[in-house]
């Protein structure tokens, strides 16, 4: 069963998903769940060993079994990987709940995820893939969300106030 009371974060990587993720559970009185966490702790290796290993799509099988595994099991604060929302079966899963997406601007990106090898898809050429990965997905992260939250120029505890506005929601 989908837990359609969750609060999902979606957005590219290093926007802040983790961050602004544990704030917003702790102003709620929530748990916190990361996908990416979850997938470390079953599989026992990095994101950047399995894609090393095994390489994108078996690491996208990997998230989309553990998206779905979250999304069924967590009713509290929820971030999801960054790639998670190019399956169409978890987009369509995230229909039914209150999905926030974090945004920002390249050069925020470069700011934020800087020379990170624990980002393999952004390991060569940062600024010229995040602009990629953004064309790409920009338009299923929007797909997907109820509320966009700009991120840009803003601190966490900012962004996870606007987040909260946005959402309607009272702390606890
Ligand atoms: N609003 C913000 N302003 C400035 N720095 C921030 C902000 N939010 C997060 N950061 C910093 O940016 C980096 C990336 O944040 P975080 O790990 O939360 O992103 P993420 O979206 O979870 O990334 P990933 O998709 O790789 O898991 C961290 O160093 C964090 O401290
Ligand atoms: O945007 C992406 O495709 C990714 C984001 C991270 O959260 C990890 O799930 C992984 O590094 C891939
Ligand atoms: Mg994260």
């Amino acid at each position: 069963m989908t837990a359609v009371s969750a609060i999902v974060l979606v957005g590219p990587m290093g926007v802040g998903k983790s961050t602004v993720g544990r704030l917003l559970a702790e102003r709620l009185g929530a748990g916190y769940r990361d996908t990416d966490d979850d997938i470390v702790a079953e599989q026992g290796r990095t994101i950047a060993e399995i894609f090393v290993d095994e390489g994108e799509p078996a690491f996208r099988a990997i998230e989309k079994a553990a998206v779905h595994k979250a999304l069924a099991e967590h009713d509290g604060v929820l971030a999801l990987g960054g790639g998670a929302i190019l399956d169409p079966d978890t987009r369509a899963l995230l229909a039914g709940a209150r999905v926030v997406y974090l945004s920002m601007d390249v050069e925020e990106a470069v700011k934020r995820t800087g020379l990170n090898t624990a980002r393999p898809l952004l390991a060569v050429n940062p600024r010229k893939q995040w602009r990629e990965l953004m064309d790409a997905r920009r338009s299923l992260y929007e797909e997907v969300a109820t509320a966009v939250v700009a991120t840009d120029g803003r601190t966490p505890e900012e962004v996870t106030q606007v987040a909260l506005d946005a959402l309607e929601l009272k702390e606890a």
